[in-house]
């Protein structure tokens, strides 16, 4: 046991690689109905802290649930069990000293408290994309809602799964049509005074 201890103890810190990348990592967490614009905002929010020097990752559907969780649906135990793996790759970054961007349903209080807890409270950012159902389904871009109405999805958040809004989130964000590039200055304007050295 003790040589394994010993072994941790030469890992370099984070703050240690911190230092090196010129940041705090954080992990900014999206929360909200598929369709609401998680997404859009996670990317345009990377191109934004890229652009001021900072380094990250994103961790969405795109990565996550084609890869390391490929065997999960969508029942609430494998939703618990997704968003758990999630929370602990995300640990595994903010070790390294990378500000992670994660862009997940999430949709209960359970699943966000477990993921706030598994990668630490005073690093865990979480904004709610707060769009209205009727305006997710009306934008509906992977034709996901209309099977869901047709009972050829099931358990679709919003629609035959459900979908707690954060009580207390770190910014709630109203996802509206002209509004996108202010939501990301918004958004952009929260985070970075607790990613700056
Ligand atoms: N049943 C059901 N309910 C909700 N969403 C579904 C479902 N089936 C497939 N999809 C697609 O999967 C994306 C959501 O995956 P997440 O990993 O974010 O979901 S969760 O956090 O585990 O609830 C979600 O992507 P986004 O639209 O980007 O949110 C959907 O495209
Ligand atoms: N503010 C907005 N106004 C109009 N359309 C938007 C806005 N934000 C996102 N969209 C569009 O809505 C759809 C869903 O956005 P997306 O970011 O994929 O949502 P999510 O990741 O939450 O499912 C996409 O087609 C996207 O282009």
């Amino acid at each position: 046991m003790n040589n394994i201890h010993t072994v941790f103890d030469k890992i370099k810190s984070r703050q240690f690689k911190e230092r090196i990348l010129n940041q705090h990592a954080k992990v900014i967490w999206f929360t909200g109905m598929s369709g609401s614009g998680k997404t859009t905002l996670a990317s345009l929010l990377e191109e934004k802290l890229f652009d001021a020097g900072f380094f990250c990752q994103i961790l969405d559907g795109d990565n996550v649930r084609s890869g390391i969780n490929n065997n999960l649906g969508f029942s609430e135990e494998d939703r618990v069990e997704n968003i758990r793996r999630i929370a602990e790759v995300a640990r595994l970054f903010l070790n390294c000293g990378i500000i992670v961007i994660c862009s997940f349903i999430s949709p209960t209080k359970h699943m966000r408290q477990m993921a706030k807890e598994i990668i630490g409270e005073d690093d865990f950012l979480e904004i709610f994309v707060n769009t209205p159902l009727e305006i997710c389904e009306k934008r509906d871009p992977k034709g996901l809602y209309k099977k869901a109405r047709a009972g050829e999805i099931k358990d679709f958040t919003g629609i035959t799964s459900p979908f707690e809004a954060p009580e207390n989130p770190f910014l709630s964000v109203e996802n509206a049509e002209p509004e996108i590039e202010k939501t990301v200055e918004r958004i952009f304007k929260s985070v970075v005074p607790l990613l700056r050295q």
